[in-house]
């Protein structure tokens, strides 16, 4: 599953995705319209498409449609991976339903998990021959701090899905916030390779040399940016300017 990620990262020479966080209210034309904008505008320079489900339930059903047309869309004109944000976490038969609609029906490359409930609400998404998860481990918000951090619940986490990623092949990722720098040295420490998925860089104000430092040379990254691209006048430029500054320390470590 993941080699769909490395083959788009060398390919367009990047590890940036844009999170369509396309919310109505932000947006004065039809949010489908808007999404094929700027994946026409984006698809040549990144890696892939991150996509947080709440923005289309917001809509309610026709939200649902326009989620629908855009991984159509993407399907159609790239080759792209589709990552669905949706951070869920519910016991197993529930997470069979949750899993049937992702990985059958809309066929995204991975989705995101909250993984508190314990293993087994993870394990029916991996038993989809194609399916991904990235589970949050690290998360950007300043509420990390409640639970996550002082419980060291993100290196248990880690440690966890690593033994995970082994198990099912390659097929679990973890959620590493970029705002919350201190602690990936450690993360990095425990993971044996496995896909991170970063979030927090531009509208959360994010460090990128920072996150890079932290790092420590780790090269098993999706660095995701949604609202500051795709909110951006010129979204194209935009991507520009972050995926150069991203590969100056992403390769300057090489
Ligand atoms: O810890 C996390 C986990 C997920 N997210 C999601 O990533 C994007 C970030 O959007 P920006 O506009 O670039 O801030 C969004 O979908 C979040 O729900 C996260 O930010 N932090």
């Amino acid at each position: 599953m993941i080699d769909k990620y490395l083959k788009t990262r060398q390919k367009n020479n990047s590890i940036l995705l844009v999170g369509l966080d396309s919310d109505f209210e932000r947006i004065t034309e039809n949010v489908l319209d808007f999404n094929k904008k700027i994946i026409s505008n984006t698809h040549d320079l990144i890696c892939g498409y991150k996509i947080n489900i709440a923005f289309y339930e917001k809509m309610g059903p026709k939200g649902l449609e326009i989620l629908e047309e855009t991984i159509s869309y993407i399907r159609k004109y790239t080759e792209l991976p589709v990552i669905l944000d949706a951070k869920r976490g519910d016991i197993g038969n529930t997470a069979k339903a949750y899993a049937y609609y992702y990985f059958e029906h809309l066929a995204v490359d991975s989705i995101t998990i909250n993984p508190l409930m314990g293993i087994d609400t993870i394990e029916p998404y991996l038993e989809y021959e194609n399916a991904h998860v990235f589970a949050l481990a690290l998360t950007s918000n300043t509420g990390a701090r409640d639970f996550e951090i002082p419980d060291k619940l993100y290196l248990k986490i880690t440690r966890k899905m690593n033994e995970l990623n082994k198990v099912y092949k390659d097929k679990v990722g973890i959620v590493v916030g970029a705002t919350n720098t201190e602690y990936i040295s450690e993360i990095v420490k425990n993971s044996n390779n496995m896909l991170f998925l970063i979030p927090g860089i531009g509208a959360q104000g994010g460090n990128i040399k920072e996150l890079f430092d932290s790092l420590n040379n780790y090269k098993n990254i999706l660095i995701n940016v949604s609202r500051a691209i795709i909110f951006d006048e010129n979204p194209r430029q935009k991507t520009i300017e972050f995926n150069n500054i991203i590969n100056k320390y992403y390769q300057s470590k090489e």
